[in-house]
């Protein structure tokens, strides 16, 4: 059995995922899906390279899958017209009965079986309750799917667990109270009893399965009112014994629950239906898939349109692609109906709203999707999912575009937020969470700021003293084109004035330093983080220069291939990056355009030209390396001084621009302070200097970075993981069972001592 199975995964989900040797869910998938699966806001924060894109993707298909699903099936009990009896024949004088009104539309109920008649949570609560002593009743799944029970006060939502009035214990193994989905007890499925006990001596709530008790799950107040059996489903059917049969099983204490003095509030159900505030969009017909278009992709399907159901905002066009690429995969054994997925990505022109974007999952950058909604080619009337991956970035710069859209989202309880990124803290962030989200879930796996251990920082100081061979040696052709910003910075001699002649030194200095490292580490594959298009273009060059030869073909030892966003073609910038992907170049020279999020297996190095502006957009850029248990190393050219840079507030961003007066001047350059955004770097993670051998320390000279770099042992090789602990667990039993003979046998002793 597969460990996603227990999380809830759906088998074709399963097979898909195996297939890319996902053989265990990382911690992060541990923790969310279940979460997600069960119905809430979850807001996700885990180190780069752990696996987050799987941990939204596949609860959000499953559940996109089986509403799909479900409304292509009638299901077969119909609910009872009558409450005053059930077709067991049960007086509903002085037992308990499931309630025909206090229940959401979608949830048949025959007798004591209730069963979802649709894809979404369905709830209902018993017609009777109580308030004192000690009872239980049992709950028997019938189906798979997912499912919640407890007790609820008549004044709660019939989504038990999601409020303070009601407190459950669902099939994931989690139980819930006001939305906080926490561990308890085991996962249940199709034929496990569940025992639901409440004690009003001692105030608590609590479980059984098939029998064994898990202990208290909740405290409660005895005076809070009367307390109803009390359901919600998901494409799950439960038949209940409320103790009109013999129960499964005796729990010791207990009685069963028509046994109890039965109670009736005066006060009437709030008719809240879980399914809220379905906005009457419009009906999607239009089957133009605007053919001919490059950045809006639709996954193969004979199905007929339908509405879209998950909205997944991703900051750059290519952790767009990459994300509707996993969902394809992930989707690919999901049939009857096959998934619809598009992808919305910048670059194109506005057609009107002529062209309906189809798509059960819809996956885009924050501005095509502005405007494809404004136009009317999106309809978001059915959303249940709303995800921002990278959510940090897409609320820091797209704050605006992202409300808008949320706006036009049908907002109720129907409708699940999830917030994902390796960094996710700042105080902007969680004011923006606390808007959109219902008491949400926080995932924090590692706390604020953390770096995967898999990767070794290391610096070289670009100190032209130091290395003033390096960049001043007349005889070497090969000399970067710096970004010109020293143009009027010419004193009357027609030399550069102090601190002017610094800066331009290590200019210089740094594109000597990036060839000293290439060659010393011998990396055939590296991605170099540069500030600006500008740079980029010019380490681009640089390597040519120094024997990249054309951009394509592993021959050049320095091949390379640009990536930033000033290329406007997203066709070429998907191309330079499958270039490198592929091998076909050994370097990805970019702007942090792509420091989030794009994943390519195995890259062992990452060099930061220039350090980016914050320690999170560090965090980001190395995360490149260290994914998937594989080791890496990122290498930071840190200016000994302050340098002067491009700055531009100029209305075109640059283009044409000349203007080398610092900004306070009304110019368009700055001085970049590097040696004071390295402090906030050393101060996390205190990286290792690289002296001019250019090597790391001796004792990390084992460390095979371009080599094939997977961790092996315990922490990485999943398939022998159990193998290789089971010695462990055998001794640490043989311990546990001399411990319980000392206890056990001590009585005697003591009196033996005694004699
Ligand atoms: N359960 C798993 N087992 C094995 N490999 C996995 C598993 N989950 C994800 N991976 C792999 O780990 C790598 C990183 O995953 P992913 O891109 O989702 O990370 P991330 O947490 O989103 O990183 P970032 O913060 O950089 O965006 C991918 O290559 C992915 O295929």
């Amino acid at each position: 059995m597969s460990a996603f199975e227990d999380l809830g995964v759906l088998p074709e989900i399963i097979k898909a995922i195996e297939e890319l040797d996902w053989l265990l869910p990382t911690p992060i998938q541990t923790e969310a899906i279940p979460l997600i699966l069960g119905g809430g806001d979850v807001l996700a924060a885990a180190e780069t390279g752990s696996g987050k894109t799987g941990a939204f993707a596949l609860p959000i298909l499953q559940i996109t899958y089986e509403t799909l699903n479900k409304k292509a099936e009638i299901p077969v009990i119909a609910p009872t017209s009558s409450s005053s009896s059930s077709s067991n024949g049960e007086s509903s004088d002085n037992v308990v009965e499931w309630d025909q009104i206090d229940r959401d539309k979608n949830i048949a109920v025959d007798g004591l079986i209730c069963q979802a008649r649709s894809a979404d949570w369905c709830g209902i609560k018993a017609n009777k309750g109580i308030s004192s002593g000690k009872f239980y009743y049992e709950a028997i799944v019938r189906d798979e799917g997912l499912c919640r029970v407890g007790f609820a006060l008549k004044k709660s939502t019939r989504n038990i667990g999601t409020d303070k009035f009601s407190w459950g214990y669902g099939g994931t193994g989690k139980k819930s109270h006001e939305s906080k989905f926490i561990d308890y007890g085991k996962p249940f499925g199709n034929n496990d009893v569940i025992g639901c006990y409440i004690n009003f001596d001692d105030e608590i709530i609590g479980f059984t399965k098939n029998g064994q008790d898990f202990g208290e799950a909740f405290s409660f107040n005895s005076k809070a009112g009367i307390f109803y059996p009390s359901l919600v489903l998901k494409n799950a059917e439960m038949e209940f014994n409320f103790g009109s049969k013999p129960m499964k099983h005796d729990l010791k204490g207990y009685k069963p629950i028509n046994q109890a003095e039965l109670l009736i509030d005066q006060q009437q159900p709030i008719p809240m239906e879980i399914q809220t505030n379905k906005k009457g969009g419009n009906n999607n017909n239009n089957n133009k898939k605007g053919k001919g278009k490059e950045d809006e992709k639709m996954s193969e399907s004979n199905d007929k349109p339908r509405k879209t159901l998950s909205l997944i905002i991703e900051p750059t066009r290519e952790l767009a692609d990459q994300t509707y690429s996993a969902i394809l995969n992930f989707s690919k054994y999901l049939d009857s109906p096959k998934i619809q997925v598009s992808l919305c990505i910048g670059g194109e022109k506005s057609n009107g709203g002529r062209n309906k974007i189809e798509g059960d999952i819809i996956i885009g950058t924050p501005g095509r999707l502005e405007s494809l909604v404004k136009e009317g080619s999106i309809d978001l009337s059915s959303i249940k999912f709303f995800v921002l991956d990278e959510a940090d970035q897409l609320i820091d710069d797209n704050l605006a575009i992202v409300n808008f859209i949320y706006n036009k989202l049908p907002i109720g309880q129907n409708l699940q937020v999830l917030f994902f990124s390796a960094t996710l803290h700042s105080t902007k962030v969680i004011k923006f969470c606390e808007q959109i989200t219902k008491n949400p879930t926080w995932v924090d796996l590692k706390g604020r700021d953390f770096i995967p251990d898999l990767i070794t920082h290391a610096y070289v100081k670009a100190d032209p003293t130091k290395f003033e061979s390096l960049w001043r040696d007349s005889e070497n052709p090969l000399r970067i084109r710096t970004d010109g910003v020293h143009a009027s910075d010419v004193s009357q001699f027609g030399k550069l004035k102090e601190p002017e002649q610094k800066s331009e030194a290590i200019k210089l200095l740094k594109a000597q330093l990036l060839l000293k490292c290439i060659q010393s580490f011998k990396m055939d594959q590296a991605i170099i983080f540069a500030r600006t298009r500008l740079d980029c273009d010019h380490i681009h060059q640089f390597l040519k220069d120094a024997g990249g030869g054309n951009t394509s073909g592993l021959e050049g030892e320095f091949s390379s291939t640009v990536l930033h966003g000033g290329d406007n073609v997203s066709r070429a910038r998907k191309e330079n990056l499958e270039k490198f992907k592929n091998g076909d170049v050994r370097f990805l020279i970019c702007t942090d355009v792509a420091a989030r999020g794009i994943d390519i297996r195995g890259l062992p190095y990452i060099i930061n030209y220039t350090l980016p502006e914050s320690f999170e957009d560090y965090i980001h850029r190395v995360g490149r390396v260290g994914r998937a248990d594989r080791i890496g190393l990122a290498i930071s050219l840190v200016g000994y001084d302050q340098e002067k840079v491009w700055y531009h507030t100029c209305r075109d961003k640059g283009k044409g621009c000349h203007n080398t007066k610092l900004t306070e001047n009304g110019g368009c350059c700055i001085w970049y302070d590097e040696p004071l955004l390295f402090i906030a770097v050393q101060e996390n993670i205190a990286p290792i200097e690289l002296e001019s051998d250019f090597q790391l320390p001796k004792d990390m000279k084992q460390l095979n970075f371009g080599g094939s770099n997977k961790l092996t042992g315990a922490s990485a090789d999943y398939k022998h993981h159990t193998e290789e602990l089971s010695s462990r667990v055998l001794q640490l039993s043989q311990l546990e069972e001399t411990i319980q003979r000392d206890y056990l046998t001590l009585p005697n002793r003591i009196t033996n001592l005694k004699k």
